[in-house]
């Protein structure tokens, strides 16, 4: 019959598990288990193994302090301890007082828990002791030293009773040191330490387990592990009744009807209330959930606008933070703009951001239209510009950076507040024929007046360019230049300092070819002018004669009921000299000559000339401002301070105001007439100019900033902008009949919109006061059977002024013929091209609304416009923004052929809407066709 383990245990007083390992000891192998079973024989031959081994006969102290001294070398087997007592152990030091003579005794880290003292240790240590190595002299001198430490844990215990008992319940807890093993310390030279690979231990030994620093201890009291509670179900809400407390329920005097009331009355407030107070509206609890929803997606919706202005503001009263873009640049929403201006040079890049469009749509159409593959950064041509705006529906103009000249010419030209305008002095110039008394007449003015000041103080003995004389209280400036030539080349530089004329004319003599040129000349520059009939006071003179050859210059005397005063004078017998004073006076008031004092002078170069010790002298006008000492003044190419000023006396002065002829030195070099001068801010200001003139060689850009067309082509260019309406000429031909057969031919020609302007006609060939005359006036030098003189030729070259020669009259009418119909605008004419029918339309989101169409006649261009017709009635006209056969952009499509048309700038065609295409064709108008 089988025995089981657990009760055969049972039966000799051991753990099932021990006696399971004994048993196999013995030689009988079972199973791991409580129950397992074996045979009668077998449980002899267990029992016999028992009783072989036998058991220690020591009390429980005894044998707790000899298996703390025996030296150990197995880890005692814990697991057979049942119950452990809370008896008190011996701490370190007490062991090692103890222990006293113990060095030569070895201790294994085992051996510590030899201190735990066990019930049933006699039959369950004595397993696992190995005393055979120890010699009859160690076990006496354990057993001394058992005795020894035994009486000191007895005594040690009896302490630790007494203090248990009188110390509080928290100092009864163990500590550390406590539980440090009696001879195994740090710092205990008793142990015997076999570190790995150690010569005493050939065998190797196996991976001890990591051990605690701490012995086995007794067991703690009982301890019960905390249960974490697990986490209780949500309380469910409280139901909510399901009877509502509408307001006929609460108005019946319910407590809650006041706040009713309250509620609905504020509600409706929140209502009418201005939306910019909606902030207070969004602070947590006055609001409804819906309202507060509806007004957070508002401002969401705001905020995805833009963070800047309002929407930051509410996005700082809402709380939270604006979201981040994902993008890293914010391009913002994309402005397609109709109208666009872009500054030149400019970029692929610039333009489109200029325009709004994408550089990949400009740049595809460059591809497509000029075949062009371009960079983003490529600089662009205006031309190609204009023609990519067109095709995008973009109205472009170009903004031009202003150089330092042309900020110059700015300031010549700024336009000064009325009332800051003052009046100012009139500039006279005098002309006429030679020896008809214009040298005379000044001198005589000059010397009547009583600034003049006989020699030359100053001892600058150059000729004086101008003069200014004081009568009844009013100043008058007259400027002597040596003829017409120069008057016009004044007025071709742009300085038209000028503004009247006196034309002097000897009664004796008579109008004169110079006279006629200077009538010409005054007449091109537009000037008022007075004649003053000199020598009045010679006999025999026919004023009557004079006054009709002046009238057959077209210049009409007053008195013949014209427009031009002609005052009798003798300059040499100082006659009619105050006459001529007050008519000019008059004719200063009437024009209402003005200028502002109080601003950067701004004037012209009369003459310049270079004076020895002085260096460079230069004979200025001032028109605006007030020119002073120390000012910078750039004049043409030279540039200085003002180092001194003299007037038409000599006298040194410290400021001119305007109309004011000064000579002034400090220019670096020797200006020219009719350079302009202005004062500018700083002296390197004025350098830097004044060598930006000379690197690019535009000396005369200051004096020509009024420049125009020089040439015939020119003028047809200048024309089609509607800038000219007239065409100046200057008739030079060989005989009287010539240029009557001319200017007859010439006058034929009528037309309501141009006309030929004829500035100066004589027998002769072309000389330089022509040619001045021609370029003050942008006119054409007509030649006929007549030729230039040298100097002529090369002033023309340098002034760009055209000379046509001609030697026959009918070349002459068709030339002038064709300039004047050249200068005419060209008519506009529609011309249908094609007419297709919408037939379905398609919307795709990134182009709008395309047109499927059949074209029903003629062909449908890309660069056509169609108008829109819908039951017969036109409504718009548009652009073609995208014309497609299937999927492929074409440039055209015929009759009876299918095609989708996308129109620029209408989104709303429908089926049965109606394209008419036609494009605009500028057809050349003759003087001969109506306008
Ligand atoms: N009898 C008389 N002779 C005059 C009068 N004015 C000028 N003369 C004379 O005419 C001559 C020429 O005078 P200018 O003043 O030199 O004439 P101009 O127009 O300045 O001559 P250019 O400088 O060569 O262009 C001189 O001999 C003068 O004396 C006048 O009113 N009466």
């Amino acid at each position: 019959m089988k025995i089981r383990i657990f009760a055969l245990a049972k039966e000799l007083g051991m753990d099932s598990k021990v006696l399971i390992d004994e048993c196999n000891k013995a030689g009988v192998k079972l199973k791991n288990s409580a129950l397992a079973s074996i045979t009668p024989d077998e449980r002899d031959i267990v029992i016999a193994y028992l009783e072989q081994k036998g058991k220690p006969a020591v009390s429980s102290e005894e044998s707790s302090a000899q298996e703390t001294l025996t030296p150990q070398r197995e880890q005692p087997k814990m697991r057979n301890i049942k119950t452990m007592t809370s008896r008190p152990q011996p701490s370190r030091s007490s062991t090692q007082k103890s222990s006293g003579t113990s060095d030569e005794d070895s201790y294994s880290e085992e051996g510590a828990s030899g201190v735990v003292v066990e019930q049933e240790e006699a039959e369950t240590v004595s397993e696992d002791e190995v005393t055979t190595s120890q010699d009859d002299e160690s076990i006496e001198e354990t057993e001394e030293v058992a005795e020894g430490r035994s009486a000191a844990l007895k005594r040690r215990s009896e302490e630790s009773i007494e203090e248990t008992a009188a110390k509080p319940e928290s100092d009864q807890a163990m500590t550390r040191d406590d539980y440090v093993p009696a001879g195994g310390a740090s710092g205990s030279n008793i142990r015997e330490m076999k570190p790995i690979g150690s010569t005493r231990s050939s065998k190797p030994q196996p991976k001890a387990k990591p051990k605690s620093a701490l012995p086995n201890v007794a067991a703690p009291p009982a301890y019960k592990q905390p249960v974490i509670p697990k986490p209780k179900k949500k309380e469910e809400k409280a139901q909510k009744p399901e009877v509502r407390l509408t307001a006929d329920i609460l108005e019946q005097k319910s407590p809650l009807a006041a706040h009713l009331a309250q509620h609905t009355e504020q509600k409706k407030k929140e209502k009418d209330r201005d939306p910019q107070d909606d902030d207070l509206k969004t602070r947590r609890g006055s609001l409804s959930l819906v309202e507060a929803r509806k007004q957070r997606r508002e401002q969401r919706k705001e905020g995805r606008r833009g963070f800047s202005g309002e929407g930051s503001e509410q996005q700082d009263v809402v709380g939270r933070r604006p979201r981040r873009s994902k993008r890293k640049h914010d391009t913002g929403n994309v402005v397609h703009k109709t109208e666009a201006e872009v500054e030149v040079p400019m970029t692929v890049r610039s333009l489109s951001e200029a325009m709004g469009r994408p550089a990949k749509a400009i740049m595809s159409i460059m591809f497509k239209e000029f075949g062009e593959m371009v960079t983003i950064n490529q600089i662009i041509e205006e031309d190609v510009a204009l023609a990519v705006a067109m095709e995008l529906g973009v109205d472009l103009t170009f903004k031009r950076q202003r150089g330092a000249l042309e900020s110059v010419t700015e300031i010549i030209e700024q336009e000064d507040a009325p009332e800051d305008l003052v009046t100012r002095p009139p500039i006279i110039t005098v002309l006429g024929h030679v020896d008809h008394g214009k040298t005379t007449l000044v001198d005589t003015l000059r010397k009547s007046n009583v600034k003049v000041v006989e020699g030359e103080a100053g001892g600058i003995t150059q000729h004086i360019a101008a003069y200014q004389i004081e009568y009844n209280g009013h100043k008058l400036t007259f400027v002597d230049t040596p003829g017409h030539a120069a008057f016009s080349e004044m007025r071709s530089r742009g300085a038209n300092v000028t503004d009247m004329v006196v034309l002097v004319v000897a009664a004796d003599d008579g109008v004169m070819p110079q006279t006629a040129e200077s009538i010409s000349h005054v007449k091109a520059s537009g000037v008022p002018m007075v004649v003053a009939l000199n020598k009045i006071d010679l006999p025999d003179i026919n004023e009557q004669k004079v006054m009709q050859e002046l009238a057959s210059q077209n210049v009409l005397p007053s008195e013949w009921g014209g427009e031009t005063d002609v005052v009798r004078v003798s300059a040499l017998k100082e006659m009619g000299l105050d006459n001529l004073l007050e008519t000019l006076l008059l004719t200063a008031e009437l024009h209402e000559l003005k200028a502002n004092p109080n601003r950067p002078a701004v004037g012209a170069c009369l003459e310049g000339f270079r004076d020895e010790g002085r260096g460079s002298v230069a004979w200025l006008i001032v028109q605006k401002g007030t020119l002073r000492i120390g000012d910078a003044v750039i004049c043409g190419k030279s540039y200085g301070y003002i180092r001194a000023m003299y007037d038409d006396t000599d006298q040194q002065i410290e400021e001119a105001p305007p109309s004011t002829p000064v000579k002034v030195t400090g220019l670096d070099s020797v200006p020219g007439a009719g350079d302009h001068f202005v004062v500018v801010e700083t002296i390197d200001q004025a350098r830097e100019l004044a060598e930006e003139r000379r690197h690019e060689g535009r000396a005369d850009t200051l004096a020509r900033h009024s420049g125009g067309p020089r040439t015939l082509e020119d003028i047809l260019g200048s024309a089609i902008e509607g800038a000219i309406q007239d065409l100046p000429l200057i008739l030079k031909a060989d005989t009287p009949g010539s240029l009557e057969a001319i200017r007859s031919e010439i006058n034929k020609f009528e037309h309501p919109e141009v006309r030929v302007k004829i500035l100066h006609e004589g027998i002769g060939g072309v000389n330089e006061s022509d040619v001045y005359l021609a370029s003050a006036s942008n006119a054409i030098i007509i030649a006929f059977h007549v030729v230039a003189e040298d100097r002529a030729l090369n002033l023309a070259t340098q002034e760009d002024v055209e000379i046509r020669r001609y030697s026959i009259i009918y070349e002459v009418v068709d030339d002038i013929r064709a300039s004047l119909e050249g200068m005419l605008r060209p008519e506009l004419v529609q011309e249908q091209t094609g007419r297709a029918l919408v037939l379905q339309t398609f919307s795709i989101s990134r182009y709008g609304k395309i047109a499927g169409c059949r074209v029903l006649n003629g062909t449908i261009n890309r660069n056509d416009r169609v108008h829109l017709i819908r039951d017969q009635k036109i409504l718009n006209q548009y652009p073609i923004a995208s014309l497609k056969r299937e999927k492929d952009d074409v440039k055209e499509v015929r009759e009876g052929m299918e095609c989708g048309i996308l129109l620029s700038g209408f989104n709303d065609i429908k089926e049965g809407d109606l394209l008419e295409a036609f494009r605009i064709n500028e057809v050349k108008r003759t003087l001969d066709s109506s306008s």
